[in-house]
């Protein structure tokens, strides 16, 4: 079986954030991910990742004001000063987490901009942030999540669009990002989609579909998919972003199988 990481935003929401970690810990896991970071000082979630003894996997660049619908600010034309920043403070507590993976949203396509204009402000921030990254030796990673149910308006909303943009941007430590329950929304085919891209793909997540469940709970083999990631020896990690069904640990049996 891959190596699996909590996602922290979705397992084990039963308590409050500083809980999770060592919840996490006792139910198996040996690292965590989660959307933000930025709520608690940087020195206070290393703390609780020591004492839990885990490994944080990845987390999200500041994506906007989320609150207010914002999803990142990659593509928008204008704020790329702010974006800027959300690099900065994301390295900041990258170094100090020990975290070597980055993941940037992309942003909601803003009204009155051509596509042209939204790929080339995407570009170009992207390239900034890698280079940034590769300073602290980090991975940044893009994310192709579904615009028709999770993320309406989503610019990169496209699985193909992903790949496309990575040979763009041309960096070697920019990779995607596969979300399997994007990627199951948006097109399918994912056993041939992992097995054409292993070398690009970064991280993984899961979630079944439909409902954004564990696996086991709809329509994709993951048995199938993990013994694939096996069998291609995918040494990266697997992260659980998945609503449980009923509880996080009732909704565990299924790495078991
Ligand atoms: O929504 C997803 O899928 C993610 O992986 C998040 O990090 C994006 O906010
Ligand atoms: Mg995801």
């Amino acid at each position: 079986m891959p190596k699996f990481a909590a996602n922290l935003s979705f397992l084990f929401t039963e308590q409050p954030f500083p809980e999770r970690f060592k919840l996490a810990a006792a139910a198996g896991f040996r690292g965590v991910e989660y959307l933000f970071p930025y709520d608690y000082p940087a020195a206070d979630v290393a703390g609780w990742l020591r004492e839990a003894g885990l490994e944080q996997v990845l987390f999200n660049l500041p994506a906007g004001d989320w609150a207010a619908g914002e999803r990142g600010l990659a593509c928008l034309p204008g704020r790329q000063g702010e974006f800027a920043e959300s690099v900065e403070r994301a390295c900041e507590y990258a170094m100090l987490l020990d975290c070597s993976r980055l993941h940037c949203l992309a942003g909601l396509r803003p009204p009155g901009h051509d596509e042209a204009e939204l790929e080339a402000t995407y570009l170009a921030n992207i390239r900034f942030a890698a280079d940034r990254c590769a300073s602290i030796g980090a991975t940044l990673l893009i994310e192709p999540i579904n615009s028709r149910i999770d993320m309406p308006g989503y610019w990169l909303d496209d699985v193909k669009k992903g790949f496309c943009l990575l040979d763009q941007v041309d960096r070697s430590n920019v990779k995607l990002q596969l979300d399997l329950y994007h990627a199951q929304i948006i097109q399918g085919d994912l056993a041939r989609t992992i097995e054409a891209n292993l070398g690009r793909i970064g991280h993984i997540q899961i979630a079944d579909n439909p409902g954004r469940h564990e696996p086991g709970t709809g329509e994709i083999n993951y048995p199938f998919l993990f013994n694939l990631l096996d069998r291609l020896g995918y040494a990266g990690w697997v992260g659980c972003e998945y609503k449980p069904l009923t509880t996080t640990e009732a909704g565990l049996g299924w790495r078991a199988q």
